[in-house]
């Protein structure tokens, strides 16, 4: 059976602060270390032993990728990070509070924002953008000024087609260290989620997602362990 897990990043500084993130390179919470060190635990105990691990260019990912394989003793295996799986750009929302928000807005105004699948948050202007040496190589425009799951869902795909599952075809078994909605877009393409479903999947922080795949690459079965 094919096999590919998926880990979101341990709890962020600001999923703590409840802000909304994004595309900012946050560090984790105290408690994020735990639930990625957790996360790690778990994986040796289930004896999972990866061939290769992707992760964002997000400092959360990153270090919840190197912590799971520190605590499950594989961190020398290769590694691969993208932006095309980094966090959905969260626009002119990054930063604020979301509590705050929906307070001004409307609790359903920013549920819509946070989980309708194609409603843009507000965008940032040209001129807000922060530049950042981490995308200086992008074609210019690829950086987003906000995204929704759609969009995110069709940066993140390309690169599960071109690079994730020719692997997984292949019988190795990937780790993804990434984020709530570039994973909840894997998740949704894989096991073939409606736009209305998906509006519902939360993926927890630091839990990790085995997905059991069949020759086709779809889904056989999906756990947490
Ligand atoms: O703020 C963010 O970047 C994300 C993940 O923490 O929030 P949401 O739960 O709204 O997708």
């Amino acid at each position: 059976m094919k096999k590919i897990v998926f880990v979101r990043h341990g709890q962020s500084e600001w999923n703590l602060e409840n802000k909304f993130t994004g595309w900012v390179d946050v560090d984790l919470s105290e408690e994020g270390y735990n639930q990625a060190e957790n996360a790690g635990k778990k994986i040796k105990e289930a004896g999972l032993e990866f061939d290769l691990a992707f992760t964002s260019v997000l400092k959360r990912a990153i270090k919840t990728c190197h912590i799971v394989l520190e605590e499950s003793n594989q961190l020398w295996i290769p590694e691969i990070k993208s932006w095309r799986l980094n966090e959905r750009h969260y626009g002119a929302l990054q930063g604020l509070n979301k509590k705050e928000t929906a307070e001004k807005y409307g609790d359903e105004k920013v549920h819509q924002w946070r989980r309708s699948y194609d409603v843009l948050p507000p965008l940032l202007n040209s001129e807000e953008q922060v530049f950042d040496r981490k995308y200086a190589n992008l074609p210019k425009g690829t950086v987003p000024l906000g995204e929704n799951l759609k969009v995110t869902l069709e940066r993140v795909i390309p690169f599960w087609e071109d690079q994730i599952a020719p692997l997984v075809l292949d019988n190795k078994t990937i780790l993804v260290a990434a984020h709530g909605n570039s994973l909840r877009a894997l998740v949704k393409h894989i096991e073939g989620i409606s736009d209305e479903e998906i509006m519902k999947l939360e993926i927890p922080t630091g839990e990790p997602l085995v997905l059991e795949l069949n020759d086709d690459l779809t889904i056989n079965k999906k756990y947490y362990l």
